[in-house]
């Protein structure tokens, strides 16, 4: 039977082993995602947030439990997932359209097609002006737009995405939401965010997940109401009931 879920998360554990310490990151953490849910991460600097992402892209090999993709378990990196991170990790030597095919190209599916795509995407983006430009000729803005057609162009069925867009200003941030968005749509994907943004998870968010205690545990969930999840990211944030959902999950970061 094929599974319910996209993301199906059992009792999962994650230790860290330095030369000097164990560092508990995750403790027995359970969690769903359904297909076409963008569930955002939030919580306190090393709450564990980054770990959970890294474990389901198979970077980290869990210490106990288990994870599923579309009932798969993950045992290393899987074609149902592709990885964005804060900085852009665009190749300073590479142009604008050899960046945006890398992963393809490490995933030996560079065909002609797949390329093809990655234009369209580029284009819908707004950047088919700059296919030759080098990394250095971009602003930040366009380097992240680039990243974010880079981590489509693999046609991933879930997006992980840590703190993608945290070091843009207000205006290149509500943009690239708006364009993940509008992609998410369209392609009917999967999405797990890490912000500290608070503003950000709820305009852009299906459901809000606080995590934090000693180590990494889910202590409260933040369903948006479906009227805000409507809207496109700016409207959310003028919503009458926007405030009121920060205030909630400003409380609950802040808890403790
Ligand atoms: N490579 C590592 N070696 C040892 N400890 C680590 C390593 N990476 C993370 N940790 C520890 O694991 C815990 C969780 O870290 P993680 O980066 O997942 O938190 P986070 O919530 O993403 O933090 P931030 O919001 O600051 O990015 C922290 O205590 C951190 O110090």
């Amino acid at each position: 039977m094929t599974s319910p879920y996209a993301v199906q998360i059992e009792d999962l554990t994650h230790t860290y082993f330095t030369k000097t310490e164990e560092v508990t990151a995750i403790s027995k953490l359970s969690l769903t995602v359904q297909p076409g849910e963008f569930v955002v991460l939030v919580g306190p600097s090393g709450c564990g947030k980054s770990t959970i992402l890294s474990l389901i892209a198979g970077l980290l090999t869990p210490a106990a439990g288990e994870i599923k993709l579309f009932g798969n378990r993950v045992t290393g990196p899987s074609p149902y997932t592709s990885y964005m991170l804060q900085k852009d990790g665009l190749l300073e030597w590479r142009t604008v359209a050899q960046n945006m095919i890398l992963g393809l190209e490490l995933r030996h599916q560079a065909t002609a097609d797949a390329i093809a795509q990655t234009h369209r995407l580029l284009d819908e983006m707004g950047l088919s002006h700059v296919t030759h430009h080098y990394p250095h000729q971009l602003s930040g803005g366009m380097r992240q737009r680039v990243a974010l057609v880079r981590t489509l162009a693999v046609r991933p069925e879930i997006l992980l995405l840590d703190e993608p867009f945290s070091a843009l200003d207000i205006q290149n941030k509500i943009h690239l939401e708006q364009l993940l968005m509008d992609v998410l749509k369209e392609q009917q994907k999967t999405a797990i965010l890490v912000t500290h943004d608070l503003e950000e998870a709820i305009a852009i968010g299906d459901r809000i997940l606080v995590i934090g205690g000693q180590p990494g545990q889910i202590l409260h969930t933040l369903s948006v109401p479906a009227d805000i999840r409507a809207l496109p990211p700016l409207e959310a944030r003028a919503h009458p009931a926007f405030r009121s959902l920060f205030d909630e999950l400003w409380r609950e970061v802040n808890a403790r």
